[in-house]
């Protein structure tokens, strides 16, 4: 996950591959819910490993029930009906789809068998409303408080008290199904009789009552539906575990992905595995809205397979009451279309993670898109003139997902726009690796990706600063020197005469190296730490110097260059390598400090080494690095020199991080 403040992604052009989605958020917090409330163990295969499933977990655990995990599968041991604690305090986070299936499930339990419990979350928890939920359980007899505000989180559940079970439970529809999601997950617990529920309204997100009712027809209980408006709990329902069940993939998430793939999948369809005709959730609806717009898809019982059809796409009038969630990437794609959009029946996005009509249009317009709001409606211009925009995300994962999107703009006017995506780790909510799944989806243009150089001699600091800068920007790292390292040392191993150009040039140019996790490999073997010696150091620069060897490891370094960009820290990054990369920096310190340093370096790792062998030694491959003929070490002519001496870690990564800041259009 991109733990940091913002992430930069640079145009992008193509989208290729295949994609596994996580499991669904909704249908991971219905079934943990269910499998805690029920009776015997069941096994959840596929559940979303994200924020809002992590709380839902925590709490079922606070609550004294037994789970495991092993991987994406996890054990419940359902309670059987009865919370074995009575008092507990939840934090809930910002998920909804754990408060008020809590909510209801705990004012039962607490009115049954009595019982406090206290329900809270992050701020933003506390301004969406649960009016109509609390409603209906005080209807029922429950005794529910509103800590702070009446309507809204926190809540206080206590009893015991006695429950009306004899006249239909009313709950309003039209701002939330999940109120009537919670009372149709929480009332198996109590309906020794009949247990008639009413919704008051017109019911919205119908399709996710349907997961509900799917979900609960595993668990054993038999809603009885007539219409949209009168459901029936029938006497003796009780929750019983099916043993195994498997969580379907996110829908709302792959609605990014169908986008991605109706943008930008120009040769081949991208293949979006874990939801397809088979899917329980409404979202998936989402594909006909998107093939309305002029996708090309076609559907699998468990996969989607998407490509670009109509082009540019349409411009849509659409009723997105039955996907709210997924609707949101609708905005970004109608800046890509041929006309107006108007997405209408979205009123429940004002009530979500934060304002999402507002949050919409105002990111819209940082693009350059012309946007209207109402209430419950937005209207997108097309978009020719993209401008390059920082995006706010408002702590909304899917602001941040269906912004993504923007980044592919070439595709759909003049120019080439980067777009920097603010808090990109609010994807953590449902989605935690987002962002790498896209990157390994998406193509750029080389020349697109920026590179930031750092060059200069042995024991500056070079690695030491590529890696907190590719830490701070979320790029990709080349540490050139381990190529010519390990070139060196795979030499060494098959004694080989390391001036023997001829026979040095073949090895580099098929060396079976791999990078992953900070271990550097050749083939299965794990060289990390061989290569660090001293002694490949120096034979590395020794193969540095021969032509053929720079040639071979050449077309290697540029595949490093990948989205969203790249920290190349080595000897001729800026002039040899990557002579175009906006950013190019030539770090040096006094050999003493060097010295000094590498001294440090190698104590600390428990190596014995004296400082003046070290100075000699740097002195020596400084000499080497320098006079070579082929990419001789000296600073390209456009590089910022930064003379780390005198200055600490921080204080260089503060300072080059300032130079890329100044070099950002944002
Ligand atoms: N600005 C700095 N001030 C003090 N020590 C530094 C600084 N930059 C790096 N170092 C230390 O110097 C040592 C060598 O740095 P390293 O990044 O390995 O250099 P290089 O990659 O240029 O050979 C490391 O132990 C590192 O922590
Ligand atoms: N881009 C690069 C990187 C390293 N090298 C050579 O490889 C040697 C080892 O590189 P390194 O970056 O691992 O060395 P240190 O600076 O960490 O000691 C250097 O001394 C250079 O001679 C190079 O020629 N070009």
């Amino acid at each position: 996950m991109f733990n940091i403040p913002f992430l930069d992604l640079p145009p992008l052009r193509a989208a290729l591959g295949t994609v596994t989605l996580p499991g669904s958020k909704s249908i991971s917090n219905r079934i943990l819910l269910m499998a805690a409330l029920a009776e015997g163990r069941t096994e959840i295969h596929g559940l979303l490993a994200a924020d809002d499933t992590q709380v839902m977990l925590e709490s079922l655990r606070t609550l004294g029930v037994q789970w495991t995990r092993d991987g994406d599968t996890v054990t419940v041991d359902g309670m059987g009906g009865r919370v074995p604690q009575a008092q507990a305090d939840l934090f809930l986070g910002n998920a909804g789809t754990a408060m008020r299936p809590l909510a209801a499930a705990l004012a039962l339990m607490a009115a049954r068998y009595g019982g406090d419990y206290q329900l809270r979350g992050v701020p933003r928890m506390h301004e969406r409303p649960i009016r109509d939920l609390v409603d209906a359980l005080r209807g029922l007899g429950c005794q529910v408080d509103c800590l702070a505000q009446a309507g809204y989180p926190p809540l206080r559940l206590t009893g015991p008290s006695s429950l009306h079970l004899d006249t239909p439970v009313r709950v309003r529809g039209d701002v939330s199904s999940q109120f009537l999601t919670a009372l149709l997950m929480a009332l198996p617990l109590v309906a020794q009789r009949d247990v008639v529920v009413e919704v008051e309204g017109e019911l919205i997100s119908k399709p996710y009552i349907d997961i509900t009712l799917a979900l609960l027809g595993r668990f054993g209980v038999r809603v009885q539906r007539d219409g949209w408006q009168r459901f029936t709990i029938p006497a003796g329902s009780r929750l019983q575990s099916p043993g195994r069940i498997h969580v379907e993939g996110d829908a709302s998430a792959a609605s990014y992905f169908i986008a991605l793939g109706a943008l930008a999948a120009l040769g081949e369809p991208l293949r979006i595995e874990g939801v397809g005709s088979d899917a329980l959730q409404g979202d998936v609806r989402f594909a006909d809205a998107a093939a309305a717009m002029g996708a090309d898809i076609r559907l699998e019982p468990n996969a989607l397979l998407v490509q670009r059809g109509r082009w540019p796409l349409r411009g849509i009038e659409w009723d997105c009451i039955a996907i709210p969630d997924a609707a949101m990437t609708l905005a970004v794609m109608a800046l890509f279309a041929d006309g107006p959009s108007k997405l209408t029946g979205i009123g429940s996005w004002r009530v979500k993670e934060t304002d999402r009509i507002a949050a919409m249009a105002t990111e819209l317009r940082k693009l350059g898109a012309t946007v209207d709001e109402g209430p419950d409606w937005i209207r997108v211009e097309p978009l020719r003139e993209w401008r390059p925009a920082s995006i706010r995300t408002y702590d909304d994962h899917r602001m941040a997902m269906c912004f993504s999107l923007a980044a592919l703009n070439p595709l759909g006017g003049h120019g080439a726009a980067p777009v920097r995506i603010e808090d990109p780790a609010c994807v953590a909510k449902t989605y935690p690796d987002y962002f790498e799944t896209f990157f390994g989806l998406v193509q750029a243009d080389a020349a697109d990706v920026p590179v930031i150089c750092i060059d200069g001699p042995t024991a500056s600091g070079k690695g030491t600063l590529a890696d907190e800068l590719a830490q701070a920007l979320g790029f990709w790292v080349l540490d050139s020197g381990a190529l010519y390292r390990a070139t060196a040392w795979a030499a060494l191993q098959a004694g080989l005469d390391l001036n023997d150009e001829a026979a040095v040039a073949p090895l580099a140019a098929t060396l079976p190296l791999r990078f992953a996790g900070g271990q550097v490999y050749l083939g299965e073997e794990n060289v990390t730490e061989a290569l660090r010696q001293e002694a490949v150091g120096l034979g590395a620069s020794t193969v540095a110097a021969l032509p053929a060897v720079r040639q071979a490891l050449h077309a290697l370094q540029l595949g490093f260059r990948r989205v969203p960009g790249l920290v190349a820290d080595g000897r001729d990054m800026g002039t040899a390598i990557f002579p175009d990369a906006p950013l190019k920096v030539f770090l040096t310190a006094s050999a003493a400090q060097r010295a000094q340093r590498r001294h440090k370096q190698l104590i600390f790792k428990g190596v014995s080494a004296n400082i003046e062998g070290l100075l000699a030694d740097l002195e020596a491959r400084d000499l080497r690095d320098k006079t070579r003929s082929a990419s001789p070490l000296k600073p390209a002519q456009d590089a910022r020199l930064l003379d780390n001496s005198d200055l600490t870690i921080e204080a260089s990564v503060d300072q080059v991080l300032a130079w890329w800041a100044d070099q950002r259009p944002f």
